[in-house]
C-alpha cells in the first residue's frame, strides 16, 4: 500500500468543527485511512502547515467544455441566450473543441479546489478522456434535445445518451460514473422521455436534467398539462433517489414535498440563476423539507467561472434574500451543500474528511489578508475564501496540484490551446 500524509494543518471535520490534525490517505485505494495526530509515516507528504484541509468541492452541475464560450454572450435571459447565441455556436463545436474546452475547465477546477463534478454535454468520450488524464472524479452524460429534430434524429440522440451512460460507467479507474441526461422537460418530447426512462431504469442508470429553471419553462407545462413540471416528471419516472435535477428555482410546495419523498437531489446554481435572471431557488425551504441539495456552477458561459468558492458565497447571499431571513442558508449550510450535499446528490462517497471516504481533498492556504483574523474558518470558506487560496488538490488519493503547481496538466499549453480553439470557434459561429 502506498500512503500520503497531509501534515500539520487544521482539518474541517464533517460536523463543521475545525481541529489540528493530520490526514493519512491510502493512495492505492484512494480513500482516507485516518484523521488525527501521531499517524504512521507515509510514502509521500503534503505540507498543510498554515492551511485548512477540507473536502474537495463538488460541482454538481456543469457543462465543462463551455469554458470556450466564456464571455461569448452575456446579459441575456436563458431562452434568448441559448437560441440566439449559445446553440448556434455549439452547432459549430468539433470533438477537439470539446476536448480543449474540457481541459480548460478541469484546470480551473483543480486550481480552485474542486475534485468532483457532474457534466452534461456533447462529445462525452472527449470529456471522459480529459477527466481521466486530469485525475478528477465526474458523473458525465450526453445531453439529449429532441425538439428540433426529426424522429430519426431524436431517437439517435436518446440512444447516444443511453449508450454513453452504459459504456463509460466505471471508466478512469472508477472515477467516471455516468447518467442518462435529457436536457429538460420542454426540450425532450414526452414519447422519447417515456421510452428512454424505462430503458435507463432497466439498467439502473441515474438521470439528470434541468428542471424548473425559469417561469418560461414552467408556465407552458402548467398551461398544457394542468400540473406542475415535477409532477409530470414524477409520472414519467424521472424522480428517484439516484436522480438529481439542476436549478429547481420555480418549485411550489407540492414539488418540494415530491422531491423530498422521492429522495431526488436538487443542484442549486446561484450565479447562473442570477446572471440569466432566472430567479431565486427556495433553498432554505428545500432543506427544511429534507431535500438533498447540492451546488453547481452551471457552464462557464452563464457564470462566468468554475470557482465553487464564488458559488458558496452566492448561495448564502441569495438564500437569505429568497427567504427574506439573514439566518437562512448559513455559512455552515453552504459549506456542507458544496461538499457532502453535492456528493450525495451525485452518488459519490466524497465530501467529508473521515476514514473510509474518498480521499478527495483541498488544502486552503490561510495566510492571506482576506482570511485574517481566523475567528471562524467556516465563515471564511463561505464568505471570504477564493479558489486562488487553494494550495494543494488531491483526488482519489492522488496529488493533482502541489503548492499551486498542477501536476497532471501542462497549464500554459492548455491555456494556449483554449485561446486558439475559442477564437476559431467564434469565427466559425459568426
Ligand atoms: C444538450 S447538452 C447541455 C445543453 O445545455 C445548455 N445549457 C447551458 N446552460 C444551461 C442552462 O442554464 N439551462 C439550460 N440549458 C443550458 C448547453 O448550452 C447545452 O446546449
Ligand atoms: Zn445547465
Amino acid at each position: 500500500m502506498s500512503t500520503l500524509l497531509i501534515a500539520d494543518g487544521q482539518v474541517l471535520l464533517p460536523e463543521m468543527e475545525v481541529v489540528e490534525a493530520d490526514v493519512l490517505v491510502d493512495a492505492d485505494e484512494g480513500t482516507i485511512l485516518a484523521v488525527g495526530s501521531d499517524l504512521a509515516t507515509a510514502d509521500e507528504t503534503l505540507d498543510a502547515s498554515g492551511g485548512l484541509v477540507m473536502p474537495g468541492l463538488v460541482n454538481a452541475h456543469c457543462h465543462v467544455a463551455m469554458t470556450l464560450l466564456r464571455g461569448y454572450a452575456d446579459d441575456k435571459e436563458l431562452d434568448a441566450w441559448l437560441q440566439e447565441d449559445i446553440w448556434p455556436a455549439e452547432a459549430e463545436l468539433t470533438s477537439e473543441d470539446v476536448h480543449v474546452g474540457a481541459e480548460l475547465g478541469l484546470l480551473e477546477m483543480i486550481k480552485s479546489g474542486t475534485t468532483a463534478f457532474a457534466d452534461m454535454y456533447f462529445e462525452v468520450p472527449e470529456i471522459v478522456d480529459a477527466v481521466d488524464d486530469a485525475g478528477l472524479r465526474a458523473r458525465v452524460g450526453h445531453g439529449v434535445v429532441t425538439v428540433v429534430k426529426d424522429d430519426e434524429g431524436a431517437r439517435a440522440d436518446v440512444d447516444e445518451s443511453l449508450s454513453v451512460a452504459r459504456e463509460y460507467d466505471g471508466a478512469a479507474d472508477g472515477r467516471i460514473r455516468t447518467a442518462y441526461m435529457p436536457h429538460s422537460l420542454t426540450t425532450v418530447g414526452e414519447e422519447y422521455l417515456r421510452e428512454s426512462v424505462a430503458e435507463a431504469r432497466e439498467d439502473g442508470i441515474p438521470i439528470h436534467f434541468h428542471a424548473n429553471e425559469t417561469t418560461d419553462e414552467v408556465d407552458p407545462i402548467v398551461d398544457e398539462r394542468g400540473e406542475r413540471p415535477l409532477e409530470y416528471a414524477d409520472e414519467l419516472g424521472l424522480l428517484t433517489s439516484s436522480d438529481f435535477v439542476a436549478h429547481g428555482v420555480h418549485v411550489d410546495e407540492t414539488e418540494i414535498d415530491l422531491l423530498a419523498s422521492r429522495g431526488t437531489g436538487v443542484v442549486h446554481c446561484p450565479a447562473s440563476n442570477m446572471k440569466l435572471a432566472s430567479g431565486m431557488a427556495p433553498v432554505q425551504r428545500l432543506l427544511d423539507a429534507g431535500v438533498t441539495v447540492g451546488i453547481g456552477t452551471d457552464g462557464a458561459a452563464s457564470n462566468n467561472d468554475l470557482d465553487m468558492f464564488d458559488e458558496l458565497r452566492d448561495a448564502a447571499m441569495l438564500g437569505k434574500l429568497a427567504a427574506d431571513d439573514a439566518s437562512a442558508v448559513s455559512a455552515e449550510t453552504v459549506v456542507e451543500l458544496a461538499t457532502k450535499g453535492s456528493a450525495d446528490a451525485l452518488g459519490f462517497e466524497s465530501g467529508v474528511v473521515e476514514p473510509g471516504a474518498n480521499a478527495d481533498l483541498a488544502v486552503l492556504d490561510l495566510d492571506a489578508p482576506h482570511l485574517t483574523p481566523p475567528h471562524d474558518l467556516v465563515s471564511h470558506l463561505a464568505y471570504a475564501a477564493r479558489g486562488s487560496d487553494v494550495r494543494h488538490t488531491v483526488c482519489d488519493g492522488q496529488v493533482l496540484m502541489r503548492d499551486r503547481e498542477v501536476l497532471t496538466m501542462d497549464e500554459s499549453a492548455v491555456l494556449e490551446r483554449a485561446r486558439q480553439y475559442a477564437a476559431d470557434l467564434a469565427e466559425r459561429a459568426a
